[in-house]
């Protein structure tokens, strides 16, 4: 049986949703289908999960919704219509969408997941509902039926474990499960969404949970890509790469799939296979265990990122100091922040921040602290960092490769603030300015791919 999820450019319209069904009716084994909400159309469309943040925002504010509910109502109504729906089909997404701003929700934080969850509720209802109306025997299961539970942060949730249990008990019968993605809900009965492009993690949770064979991804690329395609023009595609491999490239920039989704592929051993919705007879991207692969290369990606921050501190005989770090980690977690990586030297100390959990006054009060309690030379701030992540498990037993990495860096005249290898080394995270990101990708790219077969 496979688990199959398409992201929102899979979705996003009536012709979209055609493609999505006629994946769907061609594999028998496609058994249960996770949906997104419906993503942008074309270059400056908006998503429906954005609409639904700004009518989350307005309704926070009482302010005038009429235009933003309009914009979301229309498009599911523009999905039905393309398959010639009844307006009574409709009517149950117009009156979930207009319950919203009246439910109770326990803050503001719960009401603004409630609001953006809908994306995919909204969608996986009218998706049954289109398959249905098609001939195709097909159900909705809501997450609260399923059992999906999650951990009582709003719009950053974690799967609890007990979600397997209750998946196990999902009838998988002859018709073609529906599950929207990105939320379930919290012990307490609110919804909670995971971050933001989380319905890859609805797929890995319901694929463990139901025990499927494959995990299939579907997107608007024909393959995951040694870099980012917005980035080096016609970039090689990666055919088969290992779950950790996966982990660490979309944990530093491969938007294309969620890094939080692996662990619950790994933990129930099941492949994941990306594809594309528009090309879906393409072999795509296989991600497996790492007993079923062996390296053909040494490098298998390269990404980067610059949602960080990093903390640069400085004192003579750090090395011999007992419980700086402890005083150190004591601040962060006065401050409720937690960190991402923390290189350090006999004087000097790196810590690295993903930068999204904090707003300009936590820094500054954060950095007040830290100097009053361990009173380092130098305390400085770096807002413009950038991490760029080198990613293979080619590179495990090679010598040299930093070299390979550095060398067009410094032809580039680009600077590396950091470097930082992995207990598992099979990833190199260098530390760059923002603004060479872009070119110190290219640039390593083009050291490893120009002159390696694919
Ligand atoms: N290395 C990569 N390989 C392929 N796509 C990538 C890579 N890095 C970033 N992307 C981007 O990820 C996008 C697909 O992810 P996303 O927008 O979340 O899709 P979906 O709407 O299917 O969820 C691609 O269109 C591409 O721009
Ligand atoms: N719709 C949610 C969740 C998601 O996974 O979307 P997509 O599949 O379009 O990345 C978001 O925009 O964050």
């Amino acid at each position: 049986m496979k688990v199959v999820k398409f992201g929102g450019s899979s979705l996003a319209d009536g012709p979209q949703f055609e493609k999505v069904i006629s994946i769907m009716k061609t594999d028998p084994e496609r058994q249960v289908i996770i949906t997104s909400a419906p993503g942008k159309r074309h270059d400056g469309d908006i998503k429906v999960t954005d609409l639904l943040i700004k009518y989350a925002e307005l309704t926070i504010k009482h302010a005038d919704t009429s235009d933003v509910f309009n914009q979301i109502f229309s498009r599911y109504q523009a999905i039905g219509d393309y398959f010639n729906l009844d307006e009574d089909a409709l009517a149950p997404i117009w009156q979930a969408l207009s319950e919203l701003p009246t439910t109770d929700y326990p803050d503001d934080d719960y009401l603004l997941a409630a609001f953006k969850a809908h994306g995919e509720r909204l969608n996986a209802r009218l998706m049954a509902t289109v398959m249905t109306h098609l001939g195709l025997k097909a159900r909705f299961v809501d997450p609260k039926e399923a059992g999906i539970i999650v951990s009582d942060e709003p719009n950053n949730a974690t799967v609890l474990p007990e979600t397997y249990q209750h998946l196990s008990h999902v009838d998988v019968d002859d018709s073609i499960l529906v599950f929207p993605g990105f939320f379930g809900f919290t012990p307490e009965g609110q919804i909670a969404t995971f971050s933001r492009g989380g319905s890859d993690i609805t797929g890995a949770i319901v694929a463990r949970g139901l025990k499927a064979d494959l995990y299939e991804n579907f997107t608007d690329v024909d393959a995951i890509y040694a870099a980012n395609p917005k980035l080096v023009a016609h970039p090689l595609a990666i055919h088969r790469m290992t779950y950790r491999e996966m982990r660490e490239l979309s944990y530093a920039g491969f938007s294309v799939f969620h890094d939080e989704a692996i662990i619950p592929a790994i933990q129930g051993e099941i492949p994941i296979n990306v594809k594309n919705t528009n090309r879906p007879n393409l072999p795509g991207t296989l991600i497996v265990p790492e007993k079923d692969f062996k390296p053909a290369q040494t490098i298998t990606g390269v990404a980067s990122s610059t949602r960080f921050a990093a903390l640069y501190l400085h004192r003579y005989l750090l090395n011999k100091e007992v419980g700086f770090t402890l005083k150190l980690l004591q601040v962060f977690k006065k401050y409720n922040v937690s960190y991402e990586h923390m290189p350090s030297g006999i004087d000097d100390l790196t810590v690295i921040f993903d930068k999204t959990q904090f707003d300009e006054d936590t820094v500054h009060n954060m950095c007040h602290d830290i100097q009053e309690a361990l009173d380092p030379d130098t305390l400085e701030w770096i807002d413009d960092y950038a991490i760029i992540m080198v990613v293979g498990e080619g590179m495990r037993n090679q010598v040299g490769v930093i070299e390979q990495i550095i060398q067009p860096l410094a032809q580039h005249d680009i600077g590396v603030h950091m470097i930082n290898q992995g207990a598992s080394r099979i990833s190199i995270m260098l530390g760059t300015r923002r603004a060479d990101a872009g070119e110190a990708v290219k640039s390593i790219y083009n050291a490893f791919f120009s002159s390696e077969p694919a």
